[in-house]
């Protein structure tokens, strides 16, 4: 075993799309036939040898490789497993990977879900009783090789083997209580003959990612972790072994580590506590994670350095590190000339980041101008309550005249290509004000007529002036910076652009009152208006960390209540009011959920508590899983709640919790994410399922979430579908 040392100044992992979303475009170009798998792996090769000569020269002593991936890492682990199911297996690893992660030849792709409690999304390995493992070490190797050529040494990171099952699913077909996890002896298997390649290549460290483990683990998860690094770090042909942990403390799984013989293991101390003091950390590396990787805000050097001091006393040696990949955030803070310099001044991205570990690690990290104190409440008021929801129904149901299981849509309506031109036209100036606002006022008439004449019963204005549904609101809201490149990548070539909230949250008049007033003008039947929630702005935003999130999202939430109230004002009777992140930001530790959900609930109940008793408050959750939050979703109190359902085959109509659930709920019954349009007998037969579980006169009619990503001949036929079955229904 090599005894290297372990370099002073890390980092976890880097952004790989691209600064300027250069692979983002070569990977559409590929699926698209434009260009060839030669042009894909040179822009790959590229983007590569940039980050490393860039990592180089900002003077990171630990480089890392195999961090790249053409779409998902824990894909690749798969890949590198050989435990890619047959059906997707084809001649070079980038079409395997592209047949698993988008389908192919009518199968259709692995699920994908949300990586620990971030907008990233993975692919769900399945795994079975009969999965073959086979190793393939080809592209750690090659990238180790890739970067040596450059004259950089790096350390290839591979996703670790319990996380990897922990993640994975069992296979269709598995018997029942058959768990990925049981096959870990033969997962270790390949692990083996990965790490034996690597050393053959000459590497010395290799990092081996386990985010798994700080989430709770049961005892039996904690044996399988120990018996794993027992026999990995029991192999004679290895690299020094790196384990990486992020997202949150170790919790009890610090002591299985310390006891193993891994050389090196990672702690969050951003999200994690400093970790207690055991025998078996005094002869290991402790990769203190102190620069956060899930922010954009400048690293504090006395707080980090305080840290970095705590944990000297308990470790063989300290090194340096990011709390977590750097994936999470942009890349680079010097291309965007437009953001404040008040602001910038506060602000890291990936590349600063890297130069605060660097900084920390040589003790030369300079000082940070503080954020500025807010001069609005920060203290949350405490919850109101609107009147009982019968009394809210009766006088609904009085104003609005909605027939039984009402048809409605979740929002948006296709994005198509001419708006996406008419807002870039506004951006560059090519068209004004007053000609943009003519332009979205046609497409909103376009889509109030098309629900009229397909006889959907509550209408929506189609969304079409939002290029998404949080970024519109932060262009309209005092408080918030939108950048310029700083996109993230949230899964294959698709990313977002986060906002970020840096002072106080503020509304300085009404955002989306003209757009739904406008649409209710048109037309007799109701006009839903259509806002995003609190907990979603700041679960998808670079939220200021200065003050508890309580506060922040208390001051979104007293944002949108005035624009709920403004709404209501202008004889709008039904808001929605959506709130799709309210499960991904649940604490990965069951202890912690209580509290998350207490403020949860508080900022949507300040957000909406306000409406009138006639006044209808919709709200909508899309990414399944919606059934672990089922009671909070109660607590919500919105007066209809519409859900993801047709993509998970109706499992949340068969939950206990749904039976008790008080309120209207539009288990969706048209799966936007898939082409296909289901037809009317088996729309019937999902609302047959949901007027089981629930009294009919509850239930409403909806897909599972907004239709900006389909086609106008796709949603014309489904919604006509949706319509079909609803009378089909009435009719008895
Ligand atoms: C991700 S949830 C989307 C809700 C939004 N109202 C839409 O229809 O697009
Ligand atoms: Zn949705």
């Amino acid at each position: 075993m090599p005894t290297t040392p372990f370099p002073d100044s890390t980092i976890l992992g880097y952004p790989r799309i691209g600064p300027r979303r250069e692979l983002k475009r070569a990977l559409e170009s590929y699926w698209d036939g434009r260009s060839g798998l030669a042009e894909l792996r040179a822009t790959g090769r590229r983007l590569r040898a940039d980050t490393w000569t860039d990592l180089r020269r900002r003077g990171l002593a630990g480089p890392v490789s195999n961090t790249f991936s053409s779409y998902d890492q824990v894909l690749d682990a798969a890949l590198a497993l050989g435990a890619v199911p047959a059906r997707y297996v084809r001649d070079t690893p980038e079409d395997t990977v592209f047949a698993a992660a988008r389908g192919a030849d009518g199968l259709p792709p692995l699920r994908m879900t949300k990586w620990f409690d971030t907008n990233y999304h993975y692919l769900v390995p399945e795994i079975g009783p009969d999965t073959t493992f086979r190793a393939d070490p080809g592209k750690p190797v090659a990238e180790v090789r890739e970067a040596r050529e450059l004259g950089i040494e790096t350390r290839p990171v591979l996703l670790g083997p319990v996380t990897f099952l922990l993640l994975a699913e069992a296979a269709p077909g598995a018997p029942d209580g058959f768990a990925p996890l049981d096959r870990l002896p033969d997962v270790l298997t390949a692990y083996e003959e990965l790490l034996g390649a690597l050393a053959d290549e000459g590497v010395a460290w290799v990092q081996l990612d386990e985010p798994a483990l700080v989430a709770d683990r049961t005892p039996a998860e904690l044996a399988a972790t120990a018996a794993a690094y027992e026999r990995l770090g029991g192999l004679t042909r290895r690299p020094a072994l790196f384990v990486a942990s992020y997202f949150g403390g170790l919790g009890e799984a610090l002591p299985v580590l310390a006891d193993s013989p891994v050389e090196a293991i990672g702690v969050d101390l951003v999200r994690g506590d400093v970790p207690e003091a055991l025998p078996g950390l005094r002869d290991k590396v402790l990769v203190a994670g102190v620069v956060s990787g899930r922010d954009v805000w400048r690293t504090d050097p006395v707080a980090a350095t305080a840290l970095l001091d705590r944990v000297r006393g308990i470790a063989g040696q300290v090194a340096v590190a990011t709390s977590c990949s750097l994936l999470h955030v942009p890349y680079d803070l010097a291309v965007e000339p437009d953001l404040p310099a008040e602001l910038t001044g506060r602000l890291a991205f990936a590349a600063q980041k890297v130069d605060e570990v660097v900084a920390l690690a040589a003790g030369t990290a300079g000082s940070v101008p503080a954020a500025p104190t807010p001069t609005r409440p920060v203290e949350p008021p405490p919850v109101v309550s609107r009147a009982p929801y019968a009394v809210r129904a009766a006088a609904q149901a009085a104003r609005l005249g909605l027939p039984e299981l009402p048809v409605t849509t979740i929002g948006s309506f296709p994005q198509t290509a001419e708006l996406r031109t008419t807002r870039a036209d506004l951006a560059a100036g090519r068209v004004g004000a007053a000609e943009y606002d003519g332009l979205i006022r046609a497409e909103i008439e376009r889509v109030v007529r098309l629900q009229e004449r397909l006889g959907v019963d509550v209408l929506v204005h189609g969304e079409p002036e939002r290029n998404d549904m949080v970024q519109y609101f932060a262009e309209h809201l005092d408080g918030f910076a939108v950048t310029r490149h700083g996109w993230v990548q949230s899964y294959g070539s698709r990313c977002t652009r986060p906002p970020i909230l840096h002072g106080d949250v503020r509304r300085a008049a009404p955002i989306t009152v003209g757009w739904s007033t406008y649409a209710q003008s048109l037309t007799d039947r109701p006009v839903k208006g259509m806002l995003t929630g609190p907990v979603t702005i700041v679960a998808w935003s670079f939220v200021r960390t200065d003050l508890p999130l309580p506060a922040v999202v208390h001051q979104v939430a007293d944002a949108i209540r005035g624009e709920v109230a403004d709404l209501e004002a202008a004889g709008i009777g039904i808001v929605q009011v959506d709130e799709p992140a309210l499960r991904e930001l649940l604490p990965l530790r069951g202890a912690e959920r209580a509290a998350y959900l207490d403020w949860a609930v508080a900022a949507y109940r300040q957000a909406t508590s306000g409406a009138g008793d006639a006044t209808q408050i919709h709200t909508h959750l899309c990414y399944s899983d919606a059934d672990e939050i089922l009671t909070a979703i109660d607590a919500l109190d919105a007066d209809v709640t519409s859900i993801e359902s047709a993509r998970s085959h109706g499992r949340i109509l068969g939950e206990p919790a749904v039976r008790d659930f008080a309120r209207g709920l539009g288990p969706g019954v048209y799966d936007i994410h898939s082409r296909r349009v289901p037809s009317t007998d088996e729309i019937v037969a999902q609302l047959r399922a949901a007027t089981t579980a629930l009294p009919t006169g509850r239930v409403w009619v909806n897909p599972d979430c907004g239709l900006k990503t389909r086609a106008y001949p796709e949603v014309t036929a489904a919604l006509t579908n949706l319509v079909a079955a609803a009378r089909t229904l009435r009719a008895g």
